[in-house]
């Protein structure tokens, strides 16, 4: 023990080796004194670097009693091996801290930064205070001295054990400069904290804040449906640990668990759902709305037809949410298709033009497939390029046979999309665009598409009457085409169209364009298109998989 005395950065002679698993050792630290006079000294405990730890000498003593103890019970069970170096006596325990005799009793004391300290308290089953969770890649975490299941004594010289955790939280905040802690360790194995690479895409909106179920809200992680969070903790069943995997100082956040979202969620559906609220089959006749895009005249269109069905029967909660999604990291290879973007929206907010302006910007790099149908060939028109034009029967014999994605009747003529027109367009090396009913998009979630799907949304009721009145205007003036009115029960259905379709397909949407000024929507679609080409993009694991 003179060897604490000696010059700054020697390493102490107090330095144990038990099979590789662990160490520790004392470095003096002699430029950072403290005002008592003591100097400080850091402590390492590998292998859980860096430094974890800045404490006075007059600590030290009780410190290494507890670590003298620690291996001494590793020196139980390796008893018959002999290890270097020998450890010198222990040295007797101040005689005026008979507490400190009992069996690993911890002084531990942490520098206070403006992070959090990453660690939540709770009341055990017989009174006293334990630590619940350790936040992976906190401050206590990377200290590695407080473990899920310690048991806390005092804080700053307060005893807590008497104490309620929202008690103990004002003492913590009134610490200045460095908290002491004495812990009693819990039994429960300490386990190294694995980075886990289970990466999920967040399929709803949380906010801890809000949730009065979490057990501690400032430990929670807020999210945005669609952020990608890495999971680091599942070991609890209803409370996870993730981060942003974006986040550059890799703190973790409590979140609800798959199982606990989800079982919230068929709660709440079982709530609000009525009888009424049946979910459609995709792809059946009966069911499938016809996009207008199949059609060159859009005089009969009529909006209400097609959005009926969703105002009257998708209720906001009628949905059997998934709550996480697990994604892997992609990027294309040089000769593999693009992804298949699928362009999702209420009638008459804006798909066909943003598809149209797209096309024009870049004719060699956007394609959009080739629909069929059964009606008569225009004279203006060539076959194949318009549409493929083919028979009744032909047509029926290809439903028959599940060649659509997607398919519909309008003046008693079939129009529809096949999957071979899709492949066309992709086999060309071309970033396919399709616009569908948002059914459509499950038949078309495969390895093969991976389609990534835009929703494109309304504004705000006043900005919609007015983006549209001023495009009116504006049109009435430059080109000879007619533009399509709307009425306020149009844009009335259109935003509601929009809710219901938001609120049962949302956790499928990658991305939404609020299509308020069409140039800004066009601007925003095709820079995120471009985005998604040059960076690396989550897609489900199970397209990676197959
Ligand atoms: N942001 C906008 N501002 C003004 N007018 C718009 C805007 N977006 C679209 N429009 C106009 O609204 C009309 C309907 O747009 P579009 O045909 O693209 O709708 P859609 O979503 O494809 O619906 P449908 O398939 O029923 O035609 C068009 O006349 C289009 O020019």
């Amino acid at each position: 023990w003179a060897a604490l005395s000696t010059a700054p950065g020697e390493q102490l002679g107090v330095r144990c080796l038990a099979q590789g698993h662990f160490s520790y050792g004392l470095t003096a630290k002699g430029s950072n004194r403290q005002p008592s006079g003591h100097r400080a000294c850091s402590l390492t405990s590998s292998p859980r670097l860096p430094p974890v730890l800045d404490m006075e000498i007059v600590n030290i003593f009780k410190l290494v009693s507890l670590l003298f103890q620690n291996l001494l019970s590793v020196h139980d069970t390796v008893a018959k091996k002999d290890y270097d170096p020998k450890l010198p006596p222990l040295p007797p325990l101040p005689a005026d801290d008979e507490e400190d005799k009992e069996d690993s009793v911890r002084i531990i004391r942490l520098v206070k930064s403006k992070e959090p300290l990453g660690a939540t308290i709770k009341k055990d089953g017989i009174g006293g205070i334990v630590v619940a969770r350790i936040m992976r890649g906190g401050a206590a975490d990377r200290s590695g001295l407080i473990h899920e299941g310690d048991k806390l004594r005092e804080v700053n010289g307060v005893p807590v054990e008497d104490k309620r955790p929202e008690e103990i939280v004002p003492i913590l905040a009134k610490s200045d400069g460095a908290v002491t802690f004495k812990v009693i360790p819990g039994t429960k194995e300490e386990l190294e904290a694995e980075d886990t690479k289970i990466f999920v895409r967040t399929l709803f909106d949380y906010n801890p804040k809000e949730d009065p179920a979490i057990p501690c809200k400032d430990a929670g992680l807020e999210f945005r449906r669609g952020d990608v969070l890495q999971i680091v903790s599942q070991e609890d069943d209803t409370w996870w640990q993730a981060r942003r995997h974006e986040d550059p100082n890799l703190r973790a956040g409590l979140i609800p668990s798959k199982q606990l979202q989800e079982r919230l969620n068929t709660q709440q559906k079982s709530e609000h759902t009525t009888p009424n609220n049946t979910i459609q089959r995709p792809n059946s006749t009966k069911t499938t709305g016809l996009r207008r895009s199949f059609r060159l005249s859009r005089k009969d269109h009529k909006i209400h037809d097609t959005q009926a069905r969703w105002t009257k029967s998708e209720g906001p909660r009628a949905r059997n949410i998934p709550s996480y999604q697990e994604v892997v990291p992609y990027n294309r290879k040089p000769r593999e298709s693009y992804r298949l973007v699928l362009l999702v929206g209420p009638s008459g907010v804006g798909v066909s033009e943003l598809k149209r302006k797209l096309l024009l910007s870049d004719p060699e790099h956007f394609g959009v497939p080739v629909p069929h149908t059964t009606r008569e060939c225009r004279r203006y028109e060539r076959k194949g390029v318009e549409y493929h034009f083919v028979s009744r029967h032909a047509f029926e014999k290809d439903i028959l046979n599940h060649k659509f994605i997607e398919y519909g009747e309008h003046g008693g003529n079939y129009y529809g999309t096949s999957i071979d027109s899709v492949r066309r367009v992709l086999a060309e090396s071309k970033v396919c665009l399709q616009d569908v009913e948002p059914h459509v998009i499950k038949i078309l979630y495969t390895t093969e598409f991976k389609p990534y799907v835009v929703f494109v949304k309304p504004p705000a009721m006043q900005q919609l009457r007015l983006s549209r009145r001023r495009a009116k205007i504006l049109s009435s003036r430059n080109e000879p085409t007619p533009m399509r009115t709307f009425s306020d029960a149009d844009f009335e259905d259109m935003i509601k169209t929009a809710q219901a379709m938001e609120n049962k397909y949302g956790y499928l949407f990658e991305k939404i364009i609020i299509n308020d000024d069409l140039a800004l929507a066009f601007t925003e679609i095709r820079a995120e298109l471009a985005r998604l080409e040059k960076e690396t993009n989550w897609i489900p694991k199970t397209w990676a998989q197959a």
